[in-house]
């Protein structure tokens, strides 16, 4: 009933602050103020009226200790004839402020708190923080676990509410309850002030020498955490292997070794509170002592009324139930700010590729590709510090016409694939350039250059959604007439049809991945054909696109990729030449440069690499004809 009454009210306190704002990407800054900024823009008006009301809330506490001490005193004094007449009004007007004033208070208090901020404000962390990682270079992910970064974006927007409220709402209502508990005790006698003193500075002595080995050790903890964690889905995720070995003792063994350095914290951790507890328990009996017998001796020397006796206690007696919430929440605060530091690390990471402010969208109407004098290695961090080039290319030329179909052939490790991924801008190059059609790849966006390029890999990773997703993933309107008919042409119908998910999902609607179909390497390849199918770009890129079919498959897909290049430049790559080897040319590369250059027939004629290469392979390598020297070989 009373939620229900509360609805609008939780409504509109929920849709103060957007958590999904919108505008453009950017790197947050690093610098733990900055940082931390960058992330609560869109909420602080409301953090500042969070602020204000808890100031609020906590004077109002003070004040009503006040009131307190003021009716024992009138109780003490006045006659019981007179009482009402004197102060029945008076009291009913206290009363209704305090029945009506502090719920109502402490309602919008709560309803600015949770509604406007608690949700609100790590969502618009996460939202942007996600947003700045799509955009982030793909060499940053080569370099980092998915797992590691999608833990940071979640847990660092969640400590960073927790640094700024800790500090903005909590850390707020405990001074000022402290400084209004002093200055009224000070105004009844300045001599009340003293133990409360007296307790501040142990207080903050103690805080002092607890909080930092508190925070030491709770770091220590989180790293002995992701150890542990770490050896245990190590052995979960090479669960093979280990039964391969048949070796699970050792594997116990593994992870009993970090469950042991995770005890080793909890026990330091532990041994630091019942100490603490300790500390704070004598301290704060002192306190409650202490003010006792000063408030007795005020009083006997008739210094102090007896009101002021007793809100002398009831303020101690709250003070020293604060006490122990504030120091680990103090205690909190330090472990926040270590998450949110530690989340910058990563978060904070300019992109590496990025697009020229205003870039062009790129057009192409004709296909030629170019690439001149390029230079290119991959950054390699020396130290921690230094970065040098492991150089791929140095000084590589080469022309792809329009509507040229080109194969690249060289030893593994030569760059074949390092080539596409260049030509998609997954990297900057360090020298000369690459066009298509004349635009400089560097200038146009990176999104229009990806639209305009069709790839298929060896590796086929496909999202955790369903097949029909992943399928238009290139082309999100795409008919189901389309997306069948680009199936059909990958011979990817003969599996797609009989597919049924856990859930009971069948057909393109079943999802592949976790709790999903699992399919085999060979059929992932025919999704991505399909993909591609149905992108329909202008130019493509074949990196060992048929690598894990079998050789029947592999021989109906080849007609359907022909009339899937027909009218593009195409840049195949494969290992297996019979699959390349009636493209319009090919191309061997070899430490950083083009070694020989021209059709199946010129390259054989040649007796160079390829002709080695080819008679290896067809000389029985992979059962071939030896005399076989025809393109279509298979
Ligand atoms: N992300 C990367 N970071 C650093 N070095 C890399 C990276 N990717 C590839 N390399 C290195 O660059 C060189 C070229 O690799 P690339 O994958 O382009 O070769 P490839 O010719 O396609 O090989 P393969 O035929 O085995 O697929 C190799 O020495 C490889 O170790």
């Amino acid at each position: 009933m009373l939620t229900r009454w509360l609805q609008p009210l939780f409504r509109y306190f929920e849709s103060r602050t957007g958590p999904y704002p919108e505008g453009d990407v950017a790197t947050p800054p690093k610098g733990l103020f900055p940082f931390i900024w960058h992330f609560s823009r869109p909420v602080w008006p409301w953090l500042l009226v969070m602020s204000l009301l808890t100031a609020l809330v906590s004077a109002a506490e003070v004040v009503f200790f006040r009131y307190i001490g003021e009716l024992v005193d009138w109780l003490g004094h006045v006659e019981r004839a007179n009482f009402w007449a004197e102060h029945g009004a008076w009291l009913i007007g206290v009363g209704a402020a305090v029945l009506v004033g502090l719920p109502l208070l402490v309602l919008v208090q709560s309803l600015v708190t949770h509604q406007s901020i608690f949700g609100n404000y790590p969502m618009i962390g996460r939202w942007l923080s996600h947003r700045h990682m799509l955009s982030q270079s793909l060499a940053f992910y080569q370099d980092e676990f998915a797992g590691r970064v999608s833990q940071k974006v979640m847990q660092t927007a969640l400590a960073i509410r927790e640094t700024v409220t800790k500090v903005m709402d909590l850390m707020v209502y405990a001074i000022i309850y402290f400084t209004g508990a002093a200055f009224l005790l000070a105004q009844a006698d300045p001599w009340l002030t003293l133990p409360l003193a007296i307790w501040l500075v142990g207080y903050l002595g103690i805080m002092r020498f607890f909080v930092p080995k508190l925070r030491d050790v709770s770091m220590a903890q989180a790293d002995a955490r992701a150890q542990m964690t770490g050896r245990v889905v190590d052995s979960y995720s090479n669960i093979q292997t280990i039964k391969l070995f048949a070796d699970t003792r050792r594997e116990l063994d593994y992870a009993k070794d970090a469950m042991q350095g995770f005890m080793a914290t909890v026990h330091r951790q532990m041994r630091l509170v019942t100490v603490l507890s300790i500390c704070m328990t004598l301290l704060n009996t002192l306190l409650l002592v202490g003010m006792a017998a000063m408030a007795i001796t005020t009083w006997y020397v008739d210094a102090i009324s007896l009101g002021v006796l007793a809100i002398a206690i009831a303020l101690v007696m709250r003070v020293r139930f604060m006490s122990d919430w504030i120091l680990w929440e103090v205690a909190g605060l330090f472990e926040n700010i270590g998450t949110v530091q530690d989340g910058m690390n990563t978060i904070a990471q300019a992109p590496t590729v990025c697009d020229a402010p205003n870039a062009p969208a790129l057009s192409v109407p004709r296909g030629e590709i170019h690439f001149e004098a390029l230079r290119f290695g991959y950054p390699q961090a020396v130290g921690g510090f230094k970065t040098e080039y492991k150089t791929v290319f140095d000084g590589l030329d080469l022309t792809i016409a329009p509507n040229e179909k080109v194969g690249l052939i060289g030893r593994s490790g030569a760059g074949k694939s390092t080539l596409a991924n260049l030509l998609l801008r997954f990297y900057d190059i360090q020298g000369g350039r690459i066009t298509i059609d004349g635009q400089n790849i560097a200038e146009v966006s990176q999104t229009s250059l990806r639209h305009q390029i069709g790839m298929v890999t060896q590796d086929t990773s496909l999202l955790h959604r369903s097949l029909r997703d992943n399928i238009r993933y290139g082309s999100p309107h795409a008919s189901d007439d389309a997306i069948w008919e680009a199936v059909e042409r990958a011979h990817a119908d003969t599996f797609i049809h009989d597919l049924v998910d856990t859930q009971g999902r069948r057909g393109l609607d079943a999802h592949v991945g976790e709790r999903g179909v699992k399919l085999s390497g060979g059929q992932r390849q025919r999704i991505a054909i399909a993909r591609v199918l149905l992108k329909n770009a202008p130019i493509l890129v074949l990196d060992e696109a048929t690598s894990a079919l079998d050789s029947e498959v592999e021989a109906a897909i080849q007609e359907q990729l022909e009339t899937l290049m027909e009218g593009k430049t195409v840049i195949a790559i494969a290992h297996r030449l019979s699959t390349i080897a009636m493209l319009d040319r090919l191309i061997v590369v070899d430490e950083g440069r083009m070694v020989e250059s021209g059709t199946h027939q010129e390259l054989l004629a040649k007796g160079g690499i390829y002709a080695r290469l080819w008679q290896r392979q067809s000389g029985g390598f992979i059962g071939l004809d030896v005399n076989a020297d025809r393109p279509n070989a298979q």
